[in-house]
């Protein structure tokens, strides 16, 4: 048995064209929390694109040990959930229905919820603290709100592996705070957690970290790694440094 739950090997990938990501190695441990982190347009979106199977690529992407290409759809949607950057979502639909979107992959066709959807999504709308909006149409929530209805749509797929881009998007510092724990909690029953962040500081609170730039890894090491805190100095062009407060990492701008 394998401990990887997602590997990337030789992975290229283009948009209109263009190449994106320059043969990507990079592989994802289970029942950790890896954080992808480089500057803007260095290809962290498309690689977790590309290891959502949501996007064509060179190279091979294996899940949980199997080529992602050879799960059919409703079972690789049961093993692996994403939440996307700025998702678009009907406004219309109540919290609720958006966070038992994440059920589809457990459902028959056209078949009513299950005792056990609506338990999944209860639990996933408690644990983000939008049990009370359940009634509440999507469009009237804050930038916040919303995020945090569509990390719950992500935690009622109740998948093993999770593919979260900015996850802390609108999040004010409570909700990060509620964030942290929660992927904690799930790394801790041995989900996989992978995330694209732009915070270095919350970043470098994964188990694993990712440095991509210019489409290509930098570096891949523990977060608690001296050689991943001076790859990150390097692709921010010594912009940041990082240093430990309070038992914790953290990156302050250099100025
Ligand atoms: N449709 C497209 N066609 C061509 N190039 C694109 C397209 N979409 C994105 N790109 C380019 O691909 C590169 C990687 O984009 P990507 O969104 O993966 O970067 P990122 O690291 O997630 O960036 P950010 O931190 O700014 O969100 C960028 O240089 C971007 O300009």
């Amino acid at each position: 048995m394998t401990n990887i739950a997602l590997r990337a090997s030789g992975v290229c990938a283009s948009l209109s064209k263009a190449p994106i990501l320059h043969g990507i190695d990079a592989s994802f441990g289970k029942g950790r929390w890896a954080s992808i982190v480089g500057p803007n347009g260095a290809g962290k979106s498309t690689l977790l694109k590309v290891l959502a199977g949501l996007l064509p690529c060179t190279g091979s992407v294996e899940l949980l040990g199997r080529p992602l290409a050879s799960f059919p759809g409703r079972q690789r949607a049961q093993t692996l959930a994403w939440l996307g950057q700025g998702e678009a979502s009907a406004d219309d639909l109540t919290v609720w229905d958006v966070a038992m979107l994440g059920r589809l992959p457990h459902r028959a066709w056209l078949a009513a919820p299950t005792a056990a959807d609506q338990a999944a999504v209860e639990q996933a709308l408690r644990s983000t603290q939008a049990w009370d909006w359940r009634e509440r149409a999507l469009g009237q929530l804050s930038g916040g709100e919303r995020q945090r209805v569509l990390l719950a749509r992500g935690l009622a797929v109740q998948a093993p592996v999770l593919l979260m881009d900015e996850p802390l998007a609108n999040l004010d510092p409570p909700h990060q705070t509620d964030w942290l724990l929660l992927v904690r909690a799930l790394v801790a029953r041995g989900h996989t957690v992978v995330s694209v962040l732009h915070e270095v500081s919350i970043a470098l609170q994964a188990d694993d970290m990712l440095v991509l730039a210019q489409g290509r890894v930098r570096h891949a090491g523990l977060c608690a790694d001296p050689a991943t805190h001076h790859a990150l100095e390097q692709v921010f062009d010594q912009r940041i440094t990082i240093q430990r407060v309070s038992h914790q990492w953290i990156a302050l701008p250099k100025i």
